[in-house]
């Protein structure tokens, strides 16, 4: 045997951890093939250039490992900066926008026009691959006026919409067709033929039901839901949804429409919705693809101790 055959079968494959790492994906590939993964890319969570680029190569891997990305978008600071522009002071009722009607031009002008058109650019510089739409195309979201209660009376907050119908035609074709759609939350309205402004999560979570998606996965910029907030920055890791039922009264703020979305979502048949940090480069590689699941986690109660 030469010399050189020798030191080929002794040479040092340096790229063998990479092959290990991808193999250890192997199971979770195996699980996740095939599957609708429904992704809301929170606006607080959009906080730099780098996060934005790792969340849309992110979205493209789990497209290319044969998953069904679909992305929806909020875009909450990124609407108020719009509106201070515009001298509108932006005002939240039980953790909702009052939007009046120029107000809701500002509105879908910032979510259609500016950061859904940036996510769409950022995915497609890894191929022909994202297409965005409102849920005002081909009526994918139909909402009606939502007057949302407080201390026991109906407030009027202006063109928000209550989800009433989702038509998830155009989405499935986009998935059918190896897109992958980028939803801005607009809902086309039932009532008038106006439009809607809906919360993202809100919106998230009922294509994630109506899609029959097996996640949902919210991305912010906190680590998950807090057990104690603000007191403490211990995060609840798991829940199943009747325990996440019976905490949603104590809740405040942004987490409102994301755990009622979560809980919507696993009782409209979603099997895991989770809330992870966006902050955090490559949340939704190690959130899909490892043991190391972060944030918390939200499962219908008949799977508790089976979903991972
Ligand atoms: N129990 C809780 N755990 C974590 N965050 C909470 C909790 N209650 C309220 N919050 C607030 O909710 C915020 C996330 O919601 P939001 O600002 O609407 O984000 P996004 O733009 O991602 O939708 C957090 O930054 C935090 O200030
Ligand atoms: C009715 C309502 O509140 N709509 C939200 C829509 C955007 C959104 O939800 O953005 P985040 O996910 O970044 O919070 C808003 O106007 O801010």
């Amino acid at each position: 045997m030469s010399d050189s055959s020798k030191s080929g079968t002794t040479r040092k494959h340096t790229a063998l951890p990479k092959a290990q790492i991808l193999i250890e994906a192997l199971p979770w590939l195996t699980r996740h093939h095939g599957k609708t993964v429904v992704i809301k890319f929170g606006g607080n969570a959009m906080v730099n250039e780098d996060l934005k680029a790792a969340f849309a190569q992110d979205v493209v891997f789990l497209r290319h490992a044969g998953l069904r990305p679909v992305v929806v978008h909020g875009g909450g600071p990124q609407i108020s900066a719009a509106l201070d522009k515009h001298g509108i002071v932006s005002e939240f009722k039980a953790g909702l926008r009052v939007t009046t009607e120029d107000a809701m031009d500002v509105v879908r002008m910032v979510l259609a026009g500016q950061v859904q058109r940036e996510l769409v650019g950022l995915l497609n510089q890894h191929g022909p691959l994202a297409v965005g739409l409102t849920g005002e195309d081909a009526h994918t979201i139909t909402a009606t006026k939502h007057q949302p209660e407080i201390d026991g009376e109906r407030v009027d907050i202006g063109r928000v919409g209550e989800i009433t119908d989702i038509d998830t035609g155009a989405i499935e074709a986009l998935l059918a067709d190896g897109r992958i759609p980028v939803v801005s939350s607009i809902a086309r309205s039932q009532d008038d033929h106006h439009v809607y402004n809906v919360n993202a999560d809100t919106a998230a979570a009922a294509l994630a039901a109506a899609l029959g998606a097996e996640t949902l996965m919210v991305l912010t910029d906190v680590e998950g839901l807090y057990e104690d907030w603000p007191n403490s920055d211990e995060v609840i890791s798991r829940l199943t949804a009747s325990q996440l039922e019976r905490l949603l009264p104590e809740l405040s703020a942004g987490m409102v429409p994301k755990m009622e979305g979560c809980l919507h979502a696993v009782r409209g048949g979603v099997t895991t919705a989770r809330v992870i940090d966006g902050r955090v480069q490559h949340s939704i590689l190690l959130e899909i693809f490892t043991d190391e699941g972060i944030g918390t986690m939200v499962v219908p109660d008949e799977h508790e101790g089976d979903a991972q």
